[in-house]
Parts: C-alpha cells; sequence; structure tokens
C-alpha cells in the first residue's frame, strides 16, 4: 500500500517534471499563426544601433553634463528610443534578475497558470507577451526601484530640456502605477519570423529594458522597420505615449514589436514608468496638439478600443480637432 502510494507520488512527479514550461501555444495558434502572424516584411528587415548615451557624462564637468542631457534629448526627439550604459545598475544585480527569470518561467505551465489569472500576474500568448509580474521577489524588486530611480532621473533631464519643471512627476508617481513586465518568447520554429508582440507603442511616460543577448526588438525610424542590435550591458529606454503628449509631440513614443527566434528563447524585463491615475496629461506649451486628459482615462481608451476593435488607437483618440 505505501508502496505503491510511493509510486504514484513519484510518477506524478516525474510527469510534472516532464511536463513543458511552455504554454499551448502551437495548438491553440497554429491555423491563426499561419494567417496573421507572420508578415513577410519582418524578415528583411536592416539592424540598427540606438544612440548610446553614457551617462557617466552626468557626473562630468558641466560641459559634458550639458553635452549629454542634449543627446538624450535629441535621441528621445529622433528615434524615441535610445541606450545608456553606465546607469548604475550593476552587471551581477543584471545577471541575477535574468537568472531568477529563467527559473520563473521554467516552472511546468500549469504552476505558472495557477498564479492568479485575474490580476494579470501571468498571461500568455498574442498580442501580449507572456508575462509574470508582481512577483515578490527580492532581486526584482531591488531591480525595479533602481530603475524606477532611473527613470524619474531621465524624465527629470527631459523634462527640463523642454524648458519645462518635472517637478510635476515627483509628486504624481506612484509606485502602484509603475510595473515591471518580465517577457520570455519562446524559440518559435513553426514559422521563421513570428512576432513576439505585435506593434505598438507603450502607453506610460518612458520604459526602461533589458534584454539579452538574442535580439528581436525592431522599431520604425523615419518609415523603416529596423532591427535593434541587442546589448546586454546597455539599458534600452522609449519614450511612451504620455510623455509625447505631454512634450506636445516633441518625444516620440515610437511603434515597435518584438520577433521571435527561430531556435533560441528571449527574456527582457520592461519597467513601464507611469505617473498616478489621475494626473493631468497638459502640454504647458501653446497651440496644444491634443486635449488634455488623465493618465487614468488614457488607460481606461486604450483597454476599451483593444476590446472592441482588437487593437490599440492611442493617441490619436486625444487630437484637438482642427479645421
Ligand atoms: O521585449 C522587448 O524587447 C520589448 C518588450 C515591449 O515592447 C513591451 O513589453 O512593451
Ligand atoms: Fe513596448
Amino acid at each position: 500500500m505505501v508502496a505503491s502510494e510511493n509510486d504514484s507520488k513519484h510518477t506524478n512527479q516525474a510527469r510534472r517534471m516532464q511536463e513543458s514550461a511552455d504554454p499551448p501555444f502551437e495548438t491553440t495558434y497554429k491555423r491563426l499563426l499561419e494567417k496573421v502572424m507572420s508578415a513577410p516584411e519582418v524578415s528583411g528587415v536592416g539592424e540598427c544601433e540606438l544612440p548610446m548615451i553614457d551617462l557617466n557624462e552626468l557626473k562630468m564637468g558641466e560641459l559634458s553634463k550639458r553635452a549629454c542631457k542634449k543627446k538624450i534629448a535629441l535621441a528621445s526627439q529622433e528615434w524615441g528610443f535610445f541606450q545608456v550604459i553606465n546607469h548604475g545598475i550593476c552587471g551581477e544585480v543584471l545577471e541575477k534578475m535574468r537568472e531568477e527569470q529563467a527559473k520563473l518561467f521554467a516552472k511546468p505551465f500549469s504552476d505558472k497558470a495557477a498564479y492568479n489569472f485575474s490580476s494579470g500576474s501571468y498571461r500568455w500568448g498574442t498580442p501580449s507577451a507572456t508575462c509574470l509580474a508582481q512577483l515578490s521577489c527580492s532581486i526584482m524588486g531591488q531591480y525595479a526601484r533602481m530603475v524606477s530611480e532611473l527613470s524619474q532621473k531621465l524624465v527629470d533631464i527631459l523634462a527640463s530640456e523642454l524648458g519645462q519643471k518635472s517637478d510635476f512627476f515627483k509628486e504624481n508617481c506612484v509606485e502602484s502605477t509603475c510595473y515591471l513586465r518580465l517577457n520570455r518568447y519562446p524559440a518559435c520554429p513553426i514559422l521563421p519570423q513570428m512576432f513576439g508582440i505585435m506593434p505598438h507603442t507603450d502607453s506610460d511616460f518612458v520604459t526602461v529594458l533589458h534584454q539579452d543577448q538574442i535580439g528581436g526588438l525592431q522599431l520604425v525610424k523615419d518609415g523603416t522597420w529596423f532591427a535593434v542590435k541587442p546589448n546586454p550591458q546597455a539599458l534600452v529606454i522609449n519614450i511612451g505615449d504620455l510623455f509625447q503628449a505631454w512634450s506636445n509631440n516633441v518625444y516620440k513614443s515610437v511603434e515597435h514589436r518584438v520577433v521571435a527566434n527561430p531556435v533560441y528563447e528571449r527574456f527582457s524585463t520592461a519597467y513601464f514608468f507611469c505617473p498616478s491615475y489621475d494626473t493631468v496629461i497638459a502640454s504647458g506649451i501653446d497651440t496644444c496638439v491634443y486635449r488634455s486628459f488623465t493618465f487614468g482615462e488614457y488607460r481606461k481608451q486604450v483597454q476599451q478600443d483593444v476590446k472592441f476593435f482588437g487593437h490599440k488607437i492611442g493617441l490619436p483618440r486625444f487630437l484637438l480637432q482642427t479645421h
């Protein structure tokens, strides 16, 4: 009796160990994938290197400091994206975080699915990537605090380059609206060049992304898609919709997407720096492009549009009508 109980315990354990960590992508999406998820243009895109900003320059003399701030502002206008090195988050923290992330995602699918679905702490599939967030994991918390500070610093710089005050963000940015998303893009051998994340813009102020060496992030520059050359030592910063509206279109919230690798899985973490929901997004500039709105209103509109149209409409919804 005892032996057979033990046997079945071991069989169950063995079964669970064999169980895939992957959600049932292939069975759920196969037909859909063949139809819509692979765009012919994605395979032929050229590679680009994002503007590189060395944040050590901010600690140097006045001239270097000013030049560095200008570079940040220019990249935000021309690319909507840049990468930073000497960002103050040491390689060890980044490595440890990635290890934890890999461990979390390596758990069997049924374990991950048992995380509370309704709170959105684990999701898989498209258009949003596989994601685990709000996990009380100390290294993740440590990383989130550091990138939050970094985001604040960059927002301050970008606001002051516009001649605007950024105290606004300090008062309004609350931890609960900012979030860290952990992404895993499984290798996708069924279809080459399949989207891991569909083209989108981020609905926040700024996003701080850390990616591994696999690559797959692509962005639009001057109307053309480019693949971003990965640099695991750097953090990728991109301007979100709220900052574009607040800056009256000076800083660009640029469309980007992720293409899955046919052979290797890829990991990234995205930190979304957001103000509180009641923060009014209004540019201080005279001829405003957008009507003012709260972050809460924006979020609700995005959710509604996704529900009704299947995709986000975003900032165009808030354009002031011109005749
Ligand atoms: O994984 C990436 O490189 C990008 C992720 C992203 O765009 C997002 O999570 O919004
Ligand atoms: Fe994004």
